[in-house]
């Protein structure tokens, strides 16, 4: 904070120590170190300006190999909506995650929707937003991935099917929306941070697809512990601040659960439909079950379910055990008039790929796990090709 207190604004001599309130600051094993500090709003562009030469300043820590500072705003006392990020996350000596003028963009109303009053986001200043523009104009089909419970191969079953529609000969983009734990980027086998071109952002190419993960851009520990607003935030920054380009489709690869991402979603972009990934354990489905509520709650057609661990497969002699029950999410789905779009098996070439960074669809088409994937991508393909026809 002492640090912070040396870079001042030249009007009013603000420091980011002095404005703001320090919420969290971490630093991993790399010595990667990341603040983030609450300030007020109305004094966010000009604290945002100090960012990058107080950064440098940390920089000069003992131990610190580079620094990151994530700016979040209050909204003044009884205006409406949440707080959300001022800023994309900036580092040290680095462009890739700050934009220029991100303070006026990263709350994404320059471009996006209207803020709506069930908590959208407003610009910090600047323009304001354009109420009917689209916030992803070149994107024609919009499909979020998404799972009522953890650890279930959501994941990993969005990395397949976003890789999978791309060698189904459709523009394919992925977004990682998974906040919390993004993963995708090591899934795809993706290094190092996207490029910044004329102020956006740009999607790293992996596979055939374009992919941006917030895993690319900031410390995973810091966004862990980001609460409700920075999560809606940064999903805005996501779809709005990168040049995500024409594509046939986007998949979206939502936290688990039905939390902020998923309003943040739903309320940002209009969704085409929602593949909801669980295991045929109980527990799983009724949590899936609940997922399926609310996107129809939303009005987001449900394209389908897929059980993924649906059986493990005995590399040895062939057997296949039931690990985890099966057949639940097949029946789950007939119960709630929902389509069913394919089982998956627990296999070790399936949890090697994903650590690999080489998709199972690509790294073993032909395997069980492989052609699995390869016919729900073929299904919801199809899906897609459907609903752009029908429009
Ligand atoms: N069918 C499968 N067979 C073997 N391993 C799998 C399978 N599906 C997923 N896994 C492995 O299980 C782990 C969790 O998968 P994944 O990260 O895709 O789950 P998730 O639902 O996205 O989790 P979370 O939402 O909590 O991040 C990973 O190590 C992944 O490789």
């Amino acid at each position: 904070m002492d640090l912070l207190n040396t870079v001042r604004t030249p009007q009013s001599g603000l420091s980011l120590a002095s404005a703001g309130r320090l919420e969290s600051c971490t630093v991993d094993d790399g010595g990667r170190l990341t603040l983030t500090l609450t300030v007020p709003r109305e004094q966010a562009p000009a604290l945002s300006a100090l960012c990058d030469e107080a950064a440098k300043k940390l920089q000069t820590l003992p131990n610190i190999t580079s620094a990151t500072i994530i700016l979040t705003a209050h909204r003044p006392a009884g205006a409406p909506g949440p707080s959300a990020p001022a800023h994309p996350p900036r580092q040290a000596g680095e462009q890739a995650a700050s934009p220029p003028n991100a303070a006026a963009q990263s709350t994404g109303a320059s471009r996006g929707k209207a803020p709506s009053a069930a908590g959208g986001h407003r610009p910090l200043g600047g323009a304001p937003a354009a109420p009917d523009a689209p916030v992803l104009p070149g994107v024609k089909t919009i499909i979020a991935v998404a799972s009522g419970k953890g650890g279930v191969g959501k994941s990993t079953t969005a990395v397949n099917l976003a890789v999978g529609l791309g060698m189904e000969g459709l523009k394919t983009g992925l977004l990682d929306a998974d906040i919390h734990g993004p993963s995708l980027h090591r899934m795809l086998g993706t290094s190092g941070k996207p490029e910044v071109v004329e102020g956006r952002l740009q999607p790293m190419q992996a596979w055939g697809i374009r992919v941006v993960s917030l895993g690319m851009l900031v410390d995973e520990k810091a966004a862990m512990i980001w609460r409700g607003p920075m999560v809606m935030g940064a999903i805005n920054q996501l779809l709005t601040d990168v040049d995500w380009g024409d594509l046939d489709v986007m998949i979206v690869d939502l936290p688990p659960g039905t939390g902020d991402a998923h309003l943040s979603l739903t309320q940002k972009v209009p969704l085409s439909g929602a593949v909801i990934v669980s295991t045929p354990q109980d527990i799983a489905l009724i949590d899936a079950r609940r997922g399926v509520t609310m996107f129809e709650k939303v009005h987001v057609p449900v394209l389908g379910l897929v059980e993924n661990m649906s059986y493990f497969c005995c590399p040895n002699c062939g057997h296949n055990t039931e690990l985890f029950g099966h057949g639940g999410a097949r029946r789950e789905a007939e119960a709630m008039g929902v389509p069913f779009l394919g089982e998956v098996p627990l296999l070790a070439d399936i949890r090697s790929s994903g650590d690999s960074g080489v998709p199972l669809v690509i790294g073993a088409p032909h395997s069980e796990g492989g052609k699995a994937w390869r016919a729900i991508a073929h299904t919801v393909a199809t899906a897609v090709r459907a609903m752009q026809h029908s429009t």
